[in-house]
């Protein structure tokens, strides 16, 4: 593709600086990884927060860039575009370089429910007959794919190229993960979306974004840069932080469609809560539904709500996204009901790892539960320690027996990081080997208890270092109440 195309009308004027010549180079790739760079392709140096991309300028010509951006001018022998947010190009280049996406693609963002949104909406839309797909956390999931992959929100070249292909499997309807991250480093620019969410915001993510109004900020670029003038935005009316999501959606000039007890697109009247179901009364206009949802936890509601909303939004009848709701299953590792014990307890996984999640599954379980809330949970090394004594406190308040145990330690000592939880945590019991913690919660069920899992979800490892070893809390548990059976 030449230069001048893949970089689009945004960044024409850059292009034309340098000449006609520089915008017929005809470009083979693109790629912000030096590394990856091979003949007649498109370097785009980003600064990092570990490199300068600028510092492997010279390396990428040297494996044959056909030419370069960058936000400052550096001298080498191929072009040079200078632009001032080039996270900004490698996202509209990309789209413009793979070229095609799912017709329908709608984004959610918020600290909790992301990966149960995205999955309830790709069900939904499922059940409506139409060839869906999920990006996230979980990693892809479509009719013929169910790939792991790393990053909630994938980088612009990877995602663009994983849009063309879902677009050439015939894919017509895909909901992504937009996290914070995602949309600070503009990854989900050019995307083309014909509705967006708001689910709520949570502590999180604050060794990143420096208050959370800057977190809160970062998320609401879903509503403020990439949606579309007057697309459909749906928002969680009863998070506190919905306000602030409503106001810069109406003045971005959406669709503004709210959902839940204070919402007036989907209207909770009323929930009860049975063993691992709920029924809900939703009323949509002057229709009244009574659903049936067969997942625990309150937050479910609110995320099936969430996703009805985005279906209705690009085209399901609400009666038909309704009865939906009624066979969902849950995202992996979201208040997933693992086993019972032999007793008849519940034992969950949960990926509840940021306080705010913690306290929504403990607050969750409480209704259906007529013996002891245990919980098993621990926090990640280099990242967020504001957040181990908080969530610690949350542990000692909601559940009855608490286990602290090991996250990922990553590079800290892990033993450091239960102590600043145990801090705060008087009932704790501190086991640091996370399958022992977990055998111990399993034999400690009786009747009506209910276990919890909680911060891996879906993983399949743990960090101890820069190692990361095969772990998985479902086999663990597994295990465990198997042993436990005999
Ligand atoms: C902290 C963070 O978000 N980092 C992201 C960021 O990397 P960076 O710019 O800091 O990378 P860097 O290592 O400083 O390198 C700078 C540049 O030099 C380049 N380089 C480097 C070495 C070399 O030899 N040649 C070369 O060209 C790198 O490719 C990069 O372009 O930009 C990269 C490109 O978009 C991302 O892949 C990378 O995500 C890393 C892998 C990551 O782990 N991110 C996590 C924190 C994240 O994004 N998480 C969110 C959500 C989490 C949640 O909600 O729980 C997610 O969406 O997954």
């Amino acid at each position: 593709m030449l230069l001048r195309e893949l970089a689009g009308a945004e960044f024409q004027d850059q292009i034309d600086k340098l000449g006609a010549e520089v915008g017929a180079i005809d470009i083979s790739g693109l790629s912000a990884d030096s590394r990856k760079i091979e003949k007649g392709m498109l370097f785009v140096a980003l600064a990092g927060t570990k490199a300068d991309g600028a510092a492997y300028v010279a390396d990428a010509v040297a494996r044959g860039a056909a030419a370069v951006v960058a936000s400052h001018a550096v001298e080498v022998s191929a072009p040079v575009i200078v632009v001032g947010n080039p996270r900004r190009f490698l996202a509209l280049a990309a789209a413009n370089f793979f070229g095609r996406q799912p017709e329908t693609m709608v984004a959610v963002t918020g600290t909790a429910g992301k990966t149960s949104v995205a999955s309830f909406t790709r069900q939904i839309w499922a059940g409506a007959g139409y060839a869906a797909a999920q990006i996230g956390t979980t990693g892809v999931i479509s009719p013929t794919r169910n790939d792991y992959g790393s990053l909630t929100t994938p980088d612009p070249v990877g995602l663009h190229r994983l849009l063309a292909e879902l677009a050439d499997e015939g894919v017509t309807h895909a909901a992504m993960e937009a996290s914070s991250h995602g949309l600070d480093q503009s990854r989900l620019d050019g995307v083309k979306l014909a509705a967006a969410a708001f689910t709520n915001l949570g502590r999180d993510h604050m060794d990143y974004h420096p208050t959370v109004e800057a977190y809160m900020a970062a998320k609401m670029r879903l509503f403020d840069t990439l949606l579309p003038k007057g697309a459909p935005a749906v928002i969680f009316a009863d998070d506190p932080w919905s306000a602030e999501a409503v106001r810069v959606a109406t003045e971005a000039g959406h669709k503004v469609l709210t959902v839940g007890r204070n919402g007036a697109f989907l209207t909770l009247k009323r929930v009860e809560h049975f063993r691992h179901k709920q029924v809900a009364e939703v009323h949509f206009g002057d229709e009244i539904f009574e659903v049936h949802i067969p997942l625990a936890g309150d937050f479910q509601v609110a995320n099936a709500l969430v996703a009805a909303g985005l279906t209705i939004a690009t085209g399901v009848p609400a009666a038909a996204a309704m009865k939906a709701l009624e066979t969902l299953q849950g995202a992996s590792g979201r208040l997933e009901l693992v086993g019972q014990s032999k007793a008849g307890a519940l034992a969950y996984v949960d990926y509840a790892h940021k306080p705010d999640a913690l306290e929504n599954v403990l607050t969750s379980v409480r209704p259906f539960t007529t013996g002891r809330v245990i919980v098993v949970f621990g926090c990640g090394g280099d990242r967020d320690k504001g957040k181990r004594p908080i969530m610690g406190e949350i542990a000692c308040r909601l559940a009855d027996i608490v286990i602290v145990t090991d996250d990922n330690p990553r590079s800290e000592v892990p033993a450091v990081i239960r102590s600043e939880i145990m801090a705060a945590a008087p009932k704790g019991i501190e086991i640091g080997d996370r399958a022992q913690a977990i055998r111990a919660a399993v034999a400690m069920l009786s009747s009506g208890d209910t276990l919890i899992v909680a911060g891996k979800g879906h993983e399949e490892g743990q960090t101890v270092g820069s190692v990361t070893l095969p772990f998985s809390d479902h086999t663990e548990l597994r295990k465990a109440l198997e042993e436990f059976e005999h």
